[in-house]
């Protein structure tokens, strides 16, 4: 393969050629080869035909957001083939700020967008693709990786491990809804197109205070004012949208929701996006969403997994849980800039070993912490450590959504004795989970 560190597990398949280039416009239209990468994804996820009317939205939101798109390229010619230029995998990236606890944002590389034609599966292309980009990414100084995943199975090789989950909920709204906490602030419904505007400034505010919120990318607020119906950037005209104003008068959250439609029974309303600054905000959308008239049922795909709303609900038992769902997938590309970029909860000290197959990682580390803050220093190669810890599984530890003695249960702490587990729980343990709502 034609990468800048030939891949030697692959570096023998000579007809694939990888190529990395910005999303492009040639007039209002994507230009060829960015038109031939939209066609393999819509190929990738089962999405039909490409349309360039929507690939010209979609490459000027991928250019407002600074994605790379990487193509693996199949020259073998054979007669009726696909076109050639129609790349047989597909790979993105992008960089946003991951808030890694307090408030502090830790730039994040993004990976998106991997798909490897069926006829080209299982002869390297991912590895080759994803080994490069993320020594690449390390190498321009960036501490953390983060994904989304399609499957559980695929990318704890590569060094990612789950950091936030979530869950889809479906909440009794029929006459016994009712919520305990007194009422605060107001809710009014908003115009959509209001939200192309208000939502960015809401979600920041919410990105803000949030652990494991990642910043968003630009149709977020397409979707959030209707502009952009599911995936597509058509007009949805059956989204509706909701804002909660705090006692000044400043918006605070939102929630966009559908009606699921009169065959869908019992009547339920789907929520799209729900992003709260407060908990107050998040408590009062749910009052409206539970008010309104006609429907049974109100489903939310993405609810935090320490939930205020069933402790509020004056019959909890109207709220239940339908799946459990895991978002972030981080991998630490740089662990002494990672490991002193989030807060601590309590002092100490533990020394690791990080045990990283691709390299990046690798290697002994004392992390020791004073006043919430981590001095985070690479030791010897022979140094004696507290525990051994494959970076997969740091993923999972870093931001407090794994705790270590339950990593431990699991067997995925592998020699680690008693004391180096408690001491990882201690240190790395948080209060609050990470919530993520951010789907990239
Ligand atoms: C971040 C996102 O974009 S999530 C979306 C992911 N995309 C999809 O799910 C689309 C459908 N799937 C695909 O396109 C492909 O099957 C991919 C991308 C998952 C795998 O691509 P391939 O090029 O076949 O992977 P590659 O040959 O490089 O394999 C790398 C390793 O992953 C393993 N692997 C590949 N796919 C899977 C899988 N679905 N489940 C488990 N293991 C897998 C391989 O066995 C190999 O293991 P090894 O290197 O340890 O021996």
């Amino acid at each position: 393969m034609d990468t800048t560190t030939p891949d030697p597990r692959t570096a023998t398949r000579g007809e694939i050629r990888i190529e990395r280039f910005p999303a492009g416009l040639d007039g209002d239209r994507p230009d060829a080869r960015t038109q031939a990468w939209f066609e393999a994804v819509s190929f990738g996820f089962h999405d039909g035909a490409a349309d360039p009317a929507h690939d010209a939205e979609f490459t000027r939101a991928y250019m407002a957001d600074g994605r790379t798109l990487w193509g693996a390229y199949d020259d073998t010619e054979r007669p009726g083939v696909w076109d050639p230029e129609v790349p047989v995998a597909t790979y993105a990236t992008l960089e946003n700020d991951l808030n890694v606890g307090a408030g502090r944002m830790l730039p994040t590389h993004q990976v998106t967008a991997v798909t490897v034609r069926a006829t080209h599966r299982r002869r390297g292309i991912l590895r080759a693709m994803m080994t490069e980009d993320l020594r690449r990414a390390a190498s321009r100084g960036l501490a953390m990786a983060a994904l989304t995943a399609s499957e559980a199975t695929i990318y704890g090789r590569f060094g990612f491990g789950v950091a936030t989950f979530t869950r889809e909920v479906e909440v009794d709204v029929r006459e016994r809804f009712g919520l305990r906490a007194p009422a605060t602030g107001s809710v009014e419904v908003a115009d959509p197109a209001s939200m192309l505007g208000l939502a960015p400034r809401i979600f920041e505010r919410f990105h803000g205070r949030t652990t494991g919120s990642v910043g968003r990318q630009f149709g977020y607020a397409k979707r959030a004012s209707g502009r952009w119906g599911g995936d597509k950037p058509e007009v949805d005209k059956a989204l509706r949208v909701a804002v909660h104003y705090d006692a000044e008068g400043r918006a605070d959250g939102y929630a966009s929701y559908k009606f699921a439609g009169w065959e869908t029974k019992p009547p339920t309303l789907k929520i799209v996006d729900l992003v709260a600054a407060s908990q107050d905000a998040y408590v009062e959308l749910w009052r409206y969403l539970g008010a309104v008239d006609l429907v049974e049922r109100v489903r939310f795909p993405a609810a935090p997994v320490e939930d205020p709303l069933p402790w509020s609900m004056l019959d909890g038992r109207g709220y239940e849980v339908k799946s459990v769902e895991d978002v972030l997938w981080l991998r630490v590309l740089d662990p002494v800039a990672a490991l002193s970029a989030r807060p601590y909860e309590r002092d100490g000290e533990v020394s690791l070993e990080i045990v990283d197959d691709l390299g990046l990682a690798a290697g002994r580390f004392r992390v020791d912490v004073a006043a919430g803050r981590a001095g985070v220093e690479r030791l010897r190669d022979d140094a004696t450590v507290d525990a051994r810890v494959a970076v997969d599984v740091l993923g999972s530890l870093y931001l407090g959504g794994a705790g270590a003695r339950t990593l431990a249960s699991a067997g995925r702490l592998p020699g680690v004795d008693g004391t180096g587990v408690e001491a990882l729980q201690r240190l790395f343990g948080t209060a609050e989970r990470p919530y993520c709502i951010t789907h990239f």
